[in-house]
């Protein structure tokens, strides 16, 4: 991509805060391939960007955060569509997250499920509308992150809250989740992109080289889980082939239950 016009997120820097906003409500903000690639170019910029200092990511409306991969693409296509180099990058992003030098606040602006939830589990920080909703759904639809999406979130939150939300995949609430330390904060959800921005400002007006060295210092304990995302991410995309995995997104576009006794 060198150079890019973004179909499905958004970009804006203003006081030093790059906000990435992904954008495709009428799916969730759900993603795609396409949308993967636009996000660790949106990360990559921000990454470069001499005056930006903070990093917001988002979901545009009310509705959605985001709802994890799109799961109707996957049961029309089989896939998440076409990417830049024909590899679907979720692992790199997650790593982005991760290892830009710069701390990511997740505004959560809605439902955070599946792939969504864990982008926001991965950010640094996370401010939560009152009406925001969290959890897994992988296994009603076949998938699963075995990797910082299970393994850190243990971390976040506790071995037996995260296997709740892995294994039972009901949403919480925002008041449960600032309860569990999920959260950071909640407000109001008319007044979440100026909270967010507040502590985008905040943390800017902070010494760079110091936050660098923090956050890099925060991810060293749980670095080594990198080495189970591969793996992780390697058998699934052995499972995604599978009869098995097509059954979970071929129920959800289809509004029905999944019937996976055939697989037991
Ligand atoms: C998100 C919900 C909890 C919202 O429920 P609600 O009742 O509020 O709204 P609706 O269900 O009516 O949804 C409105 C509208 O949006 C469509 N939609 C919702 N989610 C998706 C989605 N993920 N993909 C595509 N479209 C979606 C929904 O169909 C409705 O459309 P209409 O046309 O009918 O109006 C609830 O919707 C929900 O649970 N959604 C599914 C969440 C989900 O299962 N996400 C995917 C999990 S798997 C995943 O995220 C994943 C991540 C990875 O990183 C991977 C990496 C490598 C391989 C695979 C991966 C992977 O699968």
């Amino acid at each position: 991509m060198t150079t890019v016009e973004y179909t499905d997120i958004r970009y804006a820097v203003a006081d030093r805060v790059a906000t990435i906003t992904i954008d495709r409500p009428d799916r969730m903000n759900s993603f795609r391939g396409r949308t993967v690639d636009e996000l660790i170019h949106a990360f990559k910029t921000a990454w470069a960007a001499r005056d930006v200092a903070v990093v917001i990511l988002t979901g545009a409306g009310e509705r959605a955060f985001c709802a994890g991969g799109d799961v109707k693409e996957r049961a029309e296509t089989g896939s998440y569509g076409p990417t830049e180099w024909g590899t679907f990058e979720i692992e790199r992003l997650h790593r982005m997250i991760r290892d830009i030098p710069k701390p990511v606040i997740a505004a959560v602006n809605g439902v955070a499920v599946g792939g969504g939830h864990v982008l926001h589990v991965l950010c640094d920080l996370t401010i939560a509308a009152n009406h925001a909703r969290f959890g897994q759904s992988g296994p009603r639809v076949g998938s699963f992150d075995a990797g910082f999406g299970s393994a850190y979130l243990a971390r976040v939150v506790g071995e037996k809250r995260a296997r709740q939300l892995w294994f039972l995949l009901e949403l919480i609430d925002a008041d449960t989740a600032l309860s569990w330390g999920l959260v950071n904060k909640i407000v109001p959800g008319d007044e979440l992109a100026d909270a967010a921005m507040a502590w985008g400002r905040q943390i800017a007006s902070y010494s760079p080289t110091a936050l660098r060295f923090l956050k890099h210092s925060f991810n060293a304990d749980s670095d080594h889980l990198a080495g189970l995302s591969h793996l992780a991410f390697d058998g699934l995309e052995l499972f995604s082939h599978t009869d098995e995995a097509a059954e979970g997104a071929a129920a959800f576009a289809e509004k029905r239950l999944p019937d996976f006794d055939p697989y037991r």
